[in-house]
């Protein structure tokens, strides 16, 4: 079950994930087929609960919400301190993938193992400050490895590049697992980021900035495979 929740992930490789922290929560319904029509294959949540990051933003209802608009796959950011209380109740509510963050865990493999064992793509993240030596225990058990480029917490941050090096890095260490970026992409980054190997594009302000959702993703798409727009 795990594995076919990857499969549905990995579709979506190379490929953008529109984040929805900065789309219009009131009018839900025509973002998402907004969304949809642009071509989108995963859409990205994340989920902050003002302890981990001090932010906060929402849980299950909407999660729920938006699996009853949209078939597509979810890809869920867990910024929170306690993931592994909800990793049940969100993939119930129709999470496809869940990411949790290295710092907020004691035992990155076991909880990897758990989330696995419930029937989600497990995905494991880690901060800038957040040495690439920390998920080594994990590695093994996780179906993806989001590599934040900014501090997590916020929308519209700068890109930090020390996540390039990450990518290069994991992606000749491991190169099967599947690679995901988040923070500051945009049509001048995402070449970059492809270029390090990466396979999955979280964006945000770089989409929800434009009136035009399809020019924007597909312009993101054309930098991304080589800068012809
Ligand atoms: O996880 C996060 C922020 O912590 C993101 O997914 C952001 O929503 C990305 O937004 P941009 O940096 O693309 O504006
Ligand atoms: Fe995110």
């Amino acid at each position: 079950m795990s594995q076919d929740k990857l499969e549905l992930i990995r579709r979506a490789a190379p490929g953008v994930l529109p984040s929805l922290l900065m789309c219009d929560f009131g009018d839900l319904k025509s973002e998402l087929d907004r969304l949809q029509q642009a071509g989108t294959q995963c859409l990205h949540l994340d989920v902050m609960d003002g302890q981990f990051v001090p932010n906060l933003t929402y849980g299950m209802p909407i999660v729920e919400g938006i699996r009853k608009h949209s078939d597509l796959p979810m890809d869920v950011h867990l910024m929170i301190k306690d993931p592994l209380a909800y990793a049940k109740p969100m993939i119930d509510a129709g999470a496809d993938s869940l990411t949790f963050h290295v710092e907020a865990v004691e035992d990155a493999a076991q909880a990897a193992r758990e989330i696995k064992s419930l029937g989600a793509c497990v995905g494991v993240a880690l901060n800038p400050s957040t040495p690439l030596e920390a998920l080594d225990g994990c590695l093994a058990e996780v179906d993806m490895v989001l590599v934040m480029s900014v501090d997590a917490g916020f929308g519209g941050q700068a890109f930090n590049p020390i996540a390039l090096e990450r990518l290069q890095t994991l992606k000749q260490s491991h190169p099967d697992l599947l690679l995901e970026i988040d923070g500051g992409i945009n049509r001048d980054t995402i070449g970059q980021a492809r270029a390090a190997g990466c396979d999955l594009f979280v964006v945000g302000s770089a989409i929800f900035k434009h009136q035009d959702y399809s020019a924007a993703i597909a312009d993101l798409n054309a930098q991304m495979s080589g800068g012809q727009s």
